[in-house]
């Protein structure tokens, strides 16, 4: 069994051209710095011993690039997950200034670059008789918040939700702080995985880019991401920003609050943006909380909450608030969380409660309270398939939207008079079906 051993700096100084920053790190992280990670390289054998053969009973969960399966290692001293690819590597893909590496190669290229707590790591890899990469990474005990927030179980509650929120907002920043910077490109609530100390980390690397916005690299890199979660403003390679992050994490906000899909034909309108913008618009806080958990005790926390998480889905990629920023206000709200509220605030719904003005959120919130929208699209999916789900019935429901890969295929439709004139155009197209993104203009501002 070979292994790949480095420690960060090294592992950047021999396989990378960027050099690891490391000012922005904690004492603690600081710390650990030094502490090697190994990359393990596994025989195939091995892996497929320790899967029992890739069985029924160590299947974890499929994904739009493969099948991930739950493997005993080391005589059982170490439980991994291993992720199979179904996409046979070429050999030309592999090169360091490809922009259409595929997402094996491509996860297994960052990930043996990063480590983090909030991280769920790479541990090694593998490579099968026809060339494709089997990725072995940390076993995740509590399945994904995906999971968590849609099955059938008991729905977590807002202190946890706050805290997975502001794990995974902690995680995306220092992606976003390090040098050169992560964008992840794919945040959604089937990427985040909850270990076993009930810590939501993220993971699934396969469309990430890891490099600043104007290397060629980046820049050349087809636009990709999930559609629900996709920033409508990012149609081209150049268009790539933190922000587009910002823009997902807002949506994965969404859904953490209200506990439905991020696209749910269930719902009218289907795309949670469409659906909750008006109701945070009219400050109605509570229509937008889990039905199955109603709002928390201290309204100002809901408040809190939908305003971040309208703030981070406005049209205007400028606009949003960089990761710090959500993290200081999830900080915020999740120390509130932890402490005692007023009695009077107890019962009252969101909407008979005074607020203060906060800051220019207000404003945001203030735009329209009857729930018109001026310039408004109707949102919808119309005809899409993604992966080997085909969406385009009501009330079909989208089970954990997948990733659109690497997404050299989708291409802008041609220019059409009724959907023309926007800064954002509505239509994509992929593989010969019509993808329209959930979208709202008001003023070129989602609220
Ligand atoms: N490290 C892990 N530990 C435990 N379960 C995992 C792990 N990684 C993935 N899974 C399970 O396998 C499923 C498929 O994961 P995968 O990352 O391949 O796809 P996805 O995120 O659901 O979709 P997509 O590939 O479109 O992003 C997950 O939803 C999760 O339930």
């Amino acid at each position: 069994m070979g292994y790949l051993s480095c420690n960060a700096e090294s592992a950047i100084a021999t396989c990378d051209p960027y050099s690891w920053d490391l000012s922005h790190l904690t004492k603690k992280h600081k710390k650990n710095r030094n502490k090697p990670f190994k990359i393990r390289e596994f025989s195939y054998l091995d892996l497929e011993s320790a899967t029992n053969g890739f069985s029924a009973d160590s299947f974890l969960g499929k994904g739009s690039h493969g099948f991930v399966y739950k493997a005993s290692l080391d005589d059982g001293k170490l439980i991994a997950a291993v992720k199979k690819t179904t996409t046979i590597s070429n050999p030309s893909n592999s090169n360091i200034n490809n922009c259409n590496n595929i997402p094996a190669e491509n996860e297994i290229e960052i990930l043996s670059k990063i480590q983090n707590p909030g991280l769920v790591n790479m541990l090694g890899f593998a490579v099968d008789s026809q060339e494709r990469k089997l990725i072995v990474v940390e076993f995740m005990h509590n399945g994904s918040l995906y999971d968590l927030l849609h099955s059938d179980g008991r729905p977590p509650g807002w202190a946890r939700r706050i805290r997975f929120a502001l794990q995974i907002a902690k995680t995306v920043q220092h992606l976003h702080a390090s040098n050169p910077p992560v964008i992840h490109r794919d945040i959604k609530s089937s990427n985040v995985l909850i270990d076993g100390n009930r810590k939501a980390r993220l993971g699934d690397f396969g469309l990430a880019l890891r490099g600043h916005v104007e290397d060629v690299r980046v820049k050349c890199t087809p636009p990709a991401g999930t559609l629900g979660y996709l920033d409508p403003g990012y149609l081209a390679p150049g268009d790539i920003s933190t922000k587009s992050d910002v823009f997902s994490f807002g949506i994965l906000l969404l859904e953490i609050i209200s506990g439905r899909n991020a696209i749910d034909m269930n719902y009218s309108p289907p795309s949670v943006v469409d659906w909750a913008a008006p109701l945070i618009r009219g400050c109605d806080f509570a229509a937008i909380c889990d039905p199955r958990i109603g709002p928390p005790d201290d309204p100002l926390v809901i408040r809190q909450l939908a305003v971040l998480a309208a703030r981070c889905v406005r049209s205007t990629a400028e606009k949003r608030p960089a990761l710090s920023d959500v993290v200081d206000c999830l900080r915020v709200v999740n120390k509130r969380m932890a402490s005692p509220i007023c009695v009077g605030c107890v019962g009252k719904s969101s909407q008979s409660i005074k607020y203060e003005p906060l800051d220019d959120i207000t404003e945001i919130i203030k735009i329209s309270s009857d729930g018109s929208r001026r310039k408004r699209k109707v949102s919808s999916v119309a005809g899409v398939e993604l992966g080997s789900e085909a969406i385009g019935e009501s009330k079909v429901r989208v089970p954990g939207s997948k990733s659109i890969g690497s997404i050299s295929e989708i291409k802008t439709a041609p220019s059409d008079s009724n959907f023309g004139g926007n800064q954002h155009p509505q239509f994509k197209r992929r593989l010969g079906l019509i993808v329209k993104l959930p979208t709202i203009e008001l003023n070129g501002t989602y609220l």
